[in-house]
């Protein structure tokens, strides 16, 4: 199988999540935050991830679930201490993701000092879309990301605003987590995110490369 076709079934290697926080500044301000001076990260479980035609489902006790578009990438060769020159060698890929939040949880959490597994992590947290090749995306780094909510626009970025580029975040990660084929790195979400009920319907697109949809419901 090549290596094209194995790394599109990143869902089933079962490798992980690596998701980067507050990486636009409008973003960081939206919510209160400062812009940060490294890369936040956490991580999301492997079964937070749903595929097209799967609903997203509110976990219980969470009043506000927030969506938040951002383009993921897949790796596609395993790498430790990665040089930020040769960084993009190690793109097998990219998906278009939502990281999905109970923001009421994670604000919780925040104020305790409590970590953000709960608020991130739950199942469905990670709606994807399929695998998109890589010569796709010309340059990962100017690319626009939209979202709506019941054809309301919600989020509405570019790439180039991360403050993070690709490239660091790969090496940067991959000084503290060996990075695997089939691991995903959420690059993190422009400004706009805002509260999803039961009903909504999410469609997020990037560039003119794909489109996602998916329905919200209770759990
Ligand atoms: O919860 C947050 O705002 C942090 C985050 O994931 C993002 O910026 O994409
Ligand atoms: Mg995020």
């Amino acid at each position: 199988m090549s290596n094209t076709s194995k790394l599109s079934r990143f869902i089933e290697f079962g490798r992980k999540i690596v998701a980067v926080g507050r990486n636009y500044s409008e973003h960081a301000a939206e919510l209160g935050n400062a812009v940060p001076t490294k890369p936040i990260l956490f991580l999301k479980p492997t079964s937070s991830y749903i595929t097209a035609g799967n609903p997203i489902k509110i976990p219980k006790g969470c009043s506000s679930l927030h969506h938040e578009v951002e383009l993921g990438i897949v790796i596609g060769q395993r790498g430790v201490d990665i040089q930020e020159n040769n960084a993009m060698d190690y793109v097998g890929g990219y998906i278009l993701a939502l990281d999905m939040t109970a923001r009421d949880f994670q604000d919780e959490a925040k104020k305790k000092g409590q970590p953000w597994s709960l608020a991130k992590g739950f199942d469905t947290s990670c709606p994807v879309s399929g695998f998109i090749e890589k010569e796709k995306i010309l340059d990962p780094g100017n690319v626009r990301l939209w979202l709506k909510v019941n054809d309301a626009v919600k989020q509405d970025g570019n790439t180039k605003d991360m403050i993070f580029n690709v490239p660091f975040l790969i090496s940067y990660i991959s000084g503290f987590f060996t990075l695997e084929p089939g691991d995903i790195i959420l690059t993190g979400t422009p400004s706009g995110v805002s509260p999803v009920v039961a009903g909504d319907v999410i469609r997020a697109g990037l560039a003119d490369v794909t489109e996602i949809e998916f329905k919200v419901e209770k759990k």
